[in-house]
This record gives C-alpha cells, structure tokens and sequence, in this order.
C-alpha cells in the first residue's frame, strides 16, 4: 500500500483509536460464556464456558474445527447474539444485559463488519454503498459524504467512488466492504473469513490490507483458515468443541 493511503488510513483511524477507554482497559472481556442452542429436540453446545480477553489494538484470528464455534463467537464479539450464560464486556460494558435496540445501536456506532462475500448492494455505488453503512447514525449529509469518501480514499479506492459493484474485481468489492466497516469509526473490525472468496494474489493484497489497518491501530478479530493471515496475526486462538485455547 502507498505511503499517502497509509497516512490517510492512519488519520482515519486516529480518532477511533483514541476515542473513550483507556489503552489499560479490555476491548473484550468474556466470561464463562456459554452458548447452547436446540436442534431438533437436542441440545447443542456451541460455546462451553468461553474466557477471554482482548485488549485495544490486538489482531486475533480465530481457527479451528467445522462445528467449533467460531461464528458463535463472533456473533456474540458482534452482539448479534446473546450468550445463554455467561457475560460479554466491550469496553467496560456488559452488552449481555442490553435491549434489542441498545444492541443495534452498539452494533451501528461500534462494530465494523466484514464477510466473506462483501454483501454489497448491486445497484448503488462505492461511494453510495459506505454511505449506506453510516445511515444508522444519523449524519449531516455533508458530514456522511465527508466520512464515506475519506474511507474509500484509506482504502486506495477514491478514484472507483462512481463504480458499480458490478464494475470491481472481488478485491475491490471487499475494500468497498472494509470501506464501509472503516467509515463507522468502530472500536472493533469483525471479519468472517474475508479472504476466502478471492483468488490467491487477491487475498494477499486484502492480507496487506488488513494487516496496515491493525499497523494503524485499529482492532481486529478475525475468523480464517488461512494460513497467511495466521501468521500475519498478532494472537492466534483455537476453537473446538466450544472450548478456545490459545496457539503459540
Ligand atoms: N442457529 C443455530 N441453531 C442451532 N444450532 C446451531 C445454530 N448455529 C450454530 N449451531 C450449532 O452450533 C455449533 C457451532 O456452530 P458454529 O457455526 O459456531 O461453528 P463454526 O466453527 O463456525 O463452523 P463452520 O466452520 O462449519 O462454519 C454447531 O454444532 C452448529 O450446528
């Protein structure tokens, strides 16, 4: 990545990584969190007493076995769930006793989220896209437009605003999609095997990406099985059976 996108990702990001807690405090702080869920008249347990914690700043990438729980996780990371016992902090918050509308409000203002295939809208721009991310939060239109350009530009794409999805390689669309978590100005990047829809010189690049973005100061929690990325992480965490542990 050029040096004038880093500056500009690094300026993005200055008031996300200095904004409320202090660098002492847990992003994440889990305890004992259990998720079961009922599959045909069994019970399933997804999550078994999960302990974690994962400070401001950190790349974790999560691996493990099919079945093990880590869209579990990241569900719960993403407050997209709740977890049936236990308690999930964020940033000092226990988000396991907030309201359905509390939660989405968390979700627009603080969670930046990533999938594998980029669930952008066909029919809207780049730019209108980022845009979309940010309607949540009730913006200034100039203020909306201000912080969806400044996203597309750290992630290299200020010449592409006008393009349809339609009109990008897979790489771009997923920079579309960081673009659009990025303009949030979260306090956390969830990204759910963003690699791996992209060919193999494709993935490298959003490797880099990803990796700058972290380099920069931004939170991320990942789930892949790619190997690069593992290596590339800060923490590696394992999950099976709902158990984590952690790798190295
Ligand atoms: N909504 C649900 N209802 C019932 N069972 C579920 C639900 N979601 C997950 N499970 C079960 O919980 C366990 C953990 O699933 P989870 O999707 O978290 O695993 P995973 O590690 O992400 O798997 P994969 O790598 O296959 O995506 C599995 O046994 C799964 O069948």
């Amino acid at each position: 990545m050029s040096e004038a996108i880093m500056n500009k990702t690094g300026e993005h990001l200055q008031a996300t990584a200095d904004q409320g807690s202090s660098k002492r405090e847990p992003l994440y702080r889990l305890s004992q969190v259990e998720k079961t869920y009922q599959q045909k008249g069994r019970t399933v347990k997804a999550l078994r007493g999960v302990d974690l914690e994962i400070m401001p700043g950190e790349l974790v990438v999560i691996q493990g076995t099919t079945g093990g729980g880590k869209s579990t996780l990241l569900q719960m990371l993403g407050a997209l769930d709740r977890p049936t016992a236990g308690s999930v902090h964020l940033a000092g918050r226990d988000i396991t006793i907030l309201g359905d509308r509390a939660l989405a409000d968390l979700r627009a203002h603080d969670i930046g989220f990533v999938f594998q295939h980029y669930n952008l809208i066909p029919t809207l721009s780049a730019l209108e896209n980022v845009e979309m991310g940010l309607a949540p939060l009730r913006l200034a239109p100039s203020e909306r437009l201000a912080r969806a350009s400044a996203a597309l530009a750290s992630v290299g794409l200020a010449e592409r605003r006008t393009h349809l999805p339609g009109e990008l390689s897979g790489g771009q669309q997923q920079r579309v999609a960081i673009a659009r978590a990025l303009a949030k100005k979260p306090r956390v990047l969830l990204a759910d095997e963003p690699t791996g829809n992209l060919d193999e010189a494709t993935r490298d690049e959003i490797r880099g990406l990803f990796e700058e973005l972290w380099r920069a100061g931004l939170s991320i929690v990942m789930v892949s099985p790619d190997s690069a990325v593992a290596r590339r992480a800060g923490r590696l965490l394992r999950i099976s059976k709902g158990t984590v542990t952690e790798v190295g």
